[in-house]
């Protein structure tokens, strides 16, 4: 792997990639449309029989009509000719209820296999990927850009078919007719197809911006719900609430502008329609009195031409639909090539070295720059972790954090820069190296539902007394035994029923509970009293099997534990050894001369 690939830059991942061709966006289609195309071939068989089938109605009518001019029509002829128009509009409406079914399924179907396919991607994504796509980018693919797919691969391909069908169909009735008439019936009809483009182009632009004030609308309850806490510290109520209600006016004038939309796009059809059908009135009355064509002819004209008003204005709204759908669909298939910087290049990861010992990791002239910086994070690392306790301290940004996230494969390294078990880690699996390690992180996560569930989160499957022995270790479980439903205590959004000493321990136990052979602490102790951090190492260290622990800490009385100590200050290595050895250390002793004079 080569240095670029560690300083992968915010437009490798967004902008530069070339636009995807439609045959590799039929690539990403055609296999849901293959498992699924006896479905679709029946939905179509149902849309075009009822067309068809709606377009001999006319005929029926035409001959009643017809019959009734010539005063030759008899009651019962009228009755089988309205039994069999009944008899249509009855498997017409069977038809419809099919064709519907089984397409606009299908298509929700390939919705929920791209959104599948999708979320998965993203959760195999590293955190250089999370870095350059903003939560808000990844929800709108998985909201808009999905529904737009899904809308014309559904309604889009409908209303493309049925347009198709119907238009030919009922042109060529209405040719069969009179083909003067005809093509003076069709004059407006290029108005109708303009109009419905430009209406149908603008009334999407405006449903964008009323999901995008929604999104904005929902985002700001979201954030303000969940800094509740601050927002009451400083007083903010009544401005946060301005700014909602101006948020919540916006909303309401986007959907307007849709409304006025919408307003138009039919009385305009009809309009146009009814120019048609004006039309056809005077020159189709005319060609009756001159005998051209019968009364029954012309009334089944007028049909045809009703008919024909829905192909037209879905020729233009077709037009739009496909090309969202293609965008949308280019915007997905962008999402889905992104592949995680860290294992990219390996193709045939090496198995994982099994061992007994605890596990080893080093750092060979390990040096690192987060994309769009400068200046290294870390620089000519060199350090082995394990088996035992590994204690690592320095300034605040000195680059611990960053450590702990490469040995966790967060972010890609050079080749030869880190040796996971005597193996480079690029040769190796992420997932594998991942299952050797748990992690403890400076913010503990916590999710709004039990104690239980919470410790559980790395193994689901453990037993209620491995959960209790990994809360004792973290010395937790006399804190969990004082709330009322004990382990069935559910915390709360983000874990507001604890306190952030008891929110650190509960990661602490639910990494444990993990027993992974690698436990990486990153400061995941300080807002622990010292007296509970103490007793909290000492329970881990009892409970040592072998295993390797790398614990990021600023306090002394813990580090003074650990075998080894590392000290970084600005990315580099200024100082290692024993708690003894490095008292001689000036920030090591001067911390610890701080930490003696504060206790
Ligand atoms: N995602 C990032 N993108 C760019 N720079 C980053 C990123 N994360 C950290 N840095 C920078 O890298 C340097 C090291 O940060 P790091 O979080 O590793 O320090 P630290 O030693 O863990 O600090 P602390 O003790 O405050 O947690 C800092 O200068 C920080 O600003």
């Amino acid at each position: 792997m080569t240095k670029s690939s560690c300083n992968t830059s915010a437009g490798e991942y967004t902008n530069s990639s070339p636009e995807a061709s439609l045959s590799a966006l039929l690539r990403l289609l055609s296999p849901i449309f293959t498992t699924h195309w006896s479905r679709l071939a029946a939905g179509f068989l149902a849309l075009i029989t009822v067309d068809f089938l709606q377009l001999i109605i006319p005929r029926f009518i035409k001959t009643a009509v017809d019959g009734l001019t010539a005063q030759s029509a008899t009651s019962s002829q009228l009755l089988t000719l309205s039994m069999f128009v009944l008899l249509i509009a009855g498997i017409v409406a069977v038809l419809r209820f099919f064709w519907r079914y089984l397409i606009i399924g299908f298509s929700r179907i390939l919705e929920k296999k791209l959104r599948d396919r999708l979320f998965n991607h993203i959760l195999r994504m590293d955190q250089q990927f999370f870095e350059r796509w903003t939560i808000g980018d990844l929800m709108a693919h998985a909201g808009n850009d999905l529904a737009t797919v899904q809308m014309a691969c559904g309604m889009g391909l409908v209303a493309a078919v049925d347009a198709l069908v119907m238009s030919a169909a009922a042109l060529g009735f209405m040719l069969a007719i009179s083909v003067k008439l005809t093509l003076i019936a069709l004059l407006p009809m290029p108005v109708l197809i303009v109009c419905t483009r430009i209406l149908s182009g603008r009334l999407h632009q405006r449903f964008n911006l009323v999901q995008e004030q929604f999104s904005l609308l929902t985002e700001f309850a979201r954030t303000t719900l969940v800094s509740i806490r601050l927002i009451k510290a400083y007083t903010l109520e009544n401005f946060q609430g301005t700014r909602f209600q101006s948020l919540g006016e916006a909303y309401i004038r986007s959907n307007l502008r849709v409304a006025i939309i919408q307003g138009l796009l039919f009385p305009v059809a009809t309009l146009v329609g009814n120019v048609g059908m004006l039309l056809l009135l005077y020159y189709g009355g005319m060609l009756v009195i001159e005998d051209t064509i019968t009364i029954g002819s012309f009334v089944a004209f007028v049909s045809y031409l009703y008919m024909l008003i829905w192909p037209m204005m879905a020729i233009g709204w077709v037009a739009n639909l496909t090309q969202r759908g293609i965008t949308s669909l280019r915007r997905i298939h962008r999402l889905l090539e992104q592949l995680p910087a860290v294992s990219r290049g390996i193709t045939q990861p090496l198995p994982l070295p099994q061992t007994t010992i605890g596990t080893t990791y080093s750092c060979r002239h390990l040096t690192f720059t987060y994309a769009g910086t400068a200046r290294p994070a870390l620089n000519e690392l060199n350090m082995e972790i394990g088996p035992g306790l590994t204690g690592l301290t320095g300034r605040t940004g000195s680059g611990k954090s960053t450590l702990c996230k490469l040995l966790l494969r967060m972010y890609p390294v050079e080749d030869g820069m880190l040796v996971f078990r005597g193996v480079d880690v690029n040769r190796l699996s992420q997932a594998d190296i991942r299952d050797c390690i748990a992690y403890v992180s400076q913010e503990p996560v916590v999710f709004a539902t039990t104690i239980a569930a919470n410790i559980a989160f790395g193994r689901p499957e453990a037993t209620m007394a491995e959960i209790k022995e990994a809360a004792a270790t973290a010395a937790i479980d006399m804190d969990i035994q004082g709330f009322s439903e004990g382990y069935a205590t559910v915390i709360g959004e983000r874990g507001v029923k604890l306190s952030g000493g008891q929110r650190q321990r509960l990661a602490l136990a639910r990494a444990l509970l993990c027993k992974r052979p690698l436990l990486i602490i990153d400061d995941g102790l300080s807002a622990i009293d010292v007296e509970t951090e103490q007793l909290v190492l000492e329970n881990i260290l009892n409970n040592m099997d072998g295993q390797s622990i790398l614990l990021v800490s600023h306090r002394v009385n813990v580090l003074r534990h650990a075998d080894h100590i590392f000290i970084l200050d600005n990315g580099r290595i200024v100082g290692q050894g024993g708690h003894q050895e490095l008292l001689a250390h000036p920030f090591y002793s001067s911390m610890v001369a701080k930490q003696r004079s504060h206790a």
